[in-house]
């Protein structure tokens, strides 16, 4: 079965894959993002003037993940503060936009505070407008840096745990270079693996129902010729059955202080999946995506999606009708459940991989502890 696992050659094309950027024209400052609505058939791009024309990009999922949400929502302050609107109900509106990654209001209060202790102590909305520009750069800039590191922890545990041999790696959602200022969080640690010659198969989950992993994990893992196959959610049983998976890596909208994860629904059940079979779980994620202030899965907002993204086909490639611009697929007036996340417990997380280390097992001291650490070390 050699070639079956057979390792694709060097990267084909060049892998930057310009998500997001600021721009300064003659017309006054815009935030330009790489619209995820349109992948992978098209690279379109999307210009926001203003706080509410982001806000839409991120309700429609145009610009999405958690840590690219963060950065997205810090330069939405700026540019806010930068044009001269409310930057207070900008900052109001950003963090509302969607409910359950943290990030973003973890983005938009540095942002925010930037631009208030600037105005405070020289009483000038310029100077303050180019504080909070600074903040959204500087965590731009961090999470590219966080994500090499996360990508080096995640090397390093996979090679304990899996000491010898090459890797079938199962990843569910997106979590490379489309959510992140550098190269990812989960996607990013596959990456590694690949580049070190030893992924025998990225298994990538399509992702019902907006589908992020077939539009957007088999785009980029295609960009940089990885071994990968894309299967239904719901084909990812049969093959831990069938003893292909040997890790499952996945990225996190929100971790609780208890260690409890929220990440794409679909997450839990394939955590259940890897415990039967004797499968290290793997979450990869900035810090910035541990959420002290909530104590435990059950505090965690999950946000809830109209219906008509289940019931509905809404893939761009496909010419659109109905309600929700989309192809029904069921009954008209079928109701759906249609949560965006799902909780994994911290009892069925092998680790939490994150730049300053991994955390295994998961409780709710040593992710204090790592989160104190982390403080200590952007304060000294
Ligand atoms: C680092 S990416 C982690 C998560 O943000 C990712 O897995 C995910 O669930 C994204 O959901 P999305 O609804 O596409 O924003």
């Amino acid at each position: 079965m050699a070639d079956q696992y057979a390792q694709s050659s060097e990267d084909k094309r060049p892998t930057e894959i310009p998500v997001l950027r600021w721009e300064e024209p003659p017309e006054g400052p815009v935030l330009v993002l790489l619209d995820q609505t349109r992948l992978p058939g098209e690279e379109v791009e999307l210009v926001c003037t203003d706080a509410p024309a982001l806000v839409e990009a991120i309700r429609s999922l145009a610009v999405r993940g958690a840590p690219l949400l963060g950065i997205a929502g810090a330069y939405g302050v700026a540019l806010a503060a930068a044009r001269g609107f409310d930057v207070e109900e900008a900052a109001r509106a950003l963090e509302g936009a969607r409910p359950t990654a943290v990030n973003l209001s973890v983005g938009v209060g540095r942002a925010e505070a930037a631009y208030r202790t600037a105005l405070a102590s020289t009483g000038d909305p310029t100077v303050a407008a180019t504080a909070a520009l600074t903040a959204a750069r500087t965590l731009h800039r961090e999470d590219a840096e966080a994500s090499a590191r996360m990508a080096a922890h995640g090397l390093a545990l996979l090679d304990e745990l899996l000491p010898g041999g090459g890797q079938r790696i199962l990843t569910h959602c997106n979590s490379g270079s489309l959510v992140s200022g550098g190269e990812g969080t989960a996607f990013a640690v596959a990456l590694a693996v690949h580049r070190e010659g030893r992924l025998r198969r990225l298994w990538v989950d399509e992702t019902r129902p907006l589908l992020q992993g077939a539009r957007l994990t088999a785009y980029e893992a295609a960009r940089h010729g990885m071994a990968y196959t894309l299967l239904t959610d719901n084909a990812a049983g049969s093959l831990f059955a069938a003893g292909d998976v040997d890790a499952v890596l996945i990225g996190a909208d929100r971790i609780a202080a208890d260690g409890s994860v929220a990440n794409k629904v679909g997450s839990y059940p394939l955590a259940v999946l890897a415990r039967y079979h004797h499968v290290p779980f793997i979450v990869v994620a900035p810090v910035t995506t541990v959420d002290p202030q909530t104590p435990d899965g059950a505090s965690i907002e999950v946000e809830q999606r109209p219906g008509y993204e289940v019931t509905e086909v809404t893939a761009p490639q496909v010419s659109v009708t109905g309600a929700g611009g989309g192809i029904p697929v069921a009954p008209l007036g079928t109701q759906a459940y249609n949560p965006a996340f799902d909780v994994t417990p911290p009892e069925l997380v092998t680790a939490i991989v994150t730049e300053e280390g991994a955390v295994s097992p998961v409780t709710t001291e040593a992710l204090a502890e790592l989160c104190a650490r982390s403080r200590q070390a952007t304060t000294s």
